[in-house]
């Protein structure tokens, strides 16, 4: 384990780097760029960060792998193997940074033999370094990172997204989710437009749970183990054992918050990470200019 913490120290400097990029093209109007469905969006700037990170890391650690957010929708196999591998979202938040909403994240996982050695989620515009390395705790900004410890749905705030989908079947899905979760009921429900920091947040304690379905595993494998490493629990949307690359994510305070979200919570049907040829699109094509 702490062989991987030079790793994970320059993954925090670079990640700190990349951030520069990012809040200099914050401020700017940007090209958008259509991926998988008109909420799925790209710009420049994801493709420039994801370049840069990737670069760097391949400079200093030669043999390491790399499954990349826009390498991927550029083409790439999204393949997870034994080998030291570095999971990438140049920019989680990527329709928050096109509308200057202020949240938006670099995340990093770093994994071998497919077990999460460590997680950096770098939340830019708030300027909040999340990190946790397997076995070590996590931490913001050094400062170590408990969850709430609630075991009571009804006295949770959960945290979800609507995603990129807008089929009638996810429509439905995630909007009956709601539905169910706030008859329980729950005290509130809150989305912040980025899967990583959405997460990290139940590591804060500030929310209780997290769920989520149709994100990638670039965008949640770093702050999966953040919220384990803090003490909380990550679990599938049906309850069984959490599989970065499914799809699907509960992430909670407690087992029993996470059960019960499990008994409410219905999944779309989506094709895992690993195993969807047809899901690679076009890498994005114009769609305007200006914002
Ligand atoms: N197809 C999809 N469905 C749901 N969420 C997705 C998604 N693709 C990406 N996400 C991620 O979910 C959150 C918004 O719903 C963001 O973190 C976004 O990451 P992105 O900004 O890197 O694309
Ligand atoms: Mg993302
Ligand atoms: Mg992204």
């Amino acid at each position: 384990m702490a062989e991987w913490t030079e790793c994970m120290n320059f993954g925090i400097t670079i990640a700190r780097q990349a951030s520069k990029v990012i809040l200099e093209a914050f401020r700017a109007k940007k090209d958008v760029m259509l991926k998988s469905s008109p909420a799925d969006l790209v710009t420049e700037t994801d493709q420039r960060v994801e370049k840069m990170l990737i670069s760097r890391i391949r400079e200093r650690y030669p043999t390491h792998k790399f499954i990349g957010e826009e390498s991927v929708a550029a083409g790439e196999k999204l393949e997870l193997t034994d080998s030291p591998t570095w999971i990438i979202d140049p920019i989680d938040g990527t329709v928050n940074f096109v509308h200057r909403f202020p949240f938006v994240a670099i995340s990093i996982a770093f994994a071998v033999n497919k077990q999460t050695e460590f997680g950096i989620v770098y939340s830019c515009v708030e300027d909040k370094m999340y990190r946790a390395q397997r076995g070590g705790g996590a931490f913001v900004n050094d400062v170590p990172l408990h969850t709430s410890g609630q075991e009571d749905i009804t006295k949770s705030l959960v945290v979800t997204e609507i995603g990129a989908e807008r089929d009638c079947l996810a429509l439905c899905t995630m909007t009956t989710n709601i539905m169910n979760l706030l008859a329980i009921p729950i005290q509130g429900i809150r989305a912040v437009g980025t899967a990583a920091v959405d997460m990290v947040l139940v590591a804060t304690g500030g929310a209780d749970a997290y769920y989520h379905i149709g994100m990638h595993c670039w965008d949640i494998a770093a702050s999966a183990l953040i919220v384990t490493e803090a003490g909380g629990v990550v679990l599938d949307t049906d309850g069984s054992e959490f599989d970065m690359m499914s799809r699907k994510v509960i992430a909670a305070s407690s087992m029993p918050v996470a059960k019960r979200i499990a008994q409410v919570v219905r999944a779309f049907p989506c094709t895992r990470d690993d195993e969807d040829p047809a899901r690679v699109n076009n890498g994005g094509h114009c769609i305007s200019s200006g914002l």
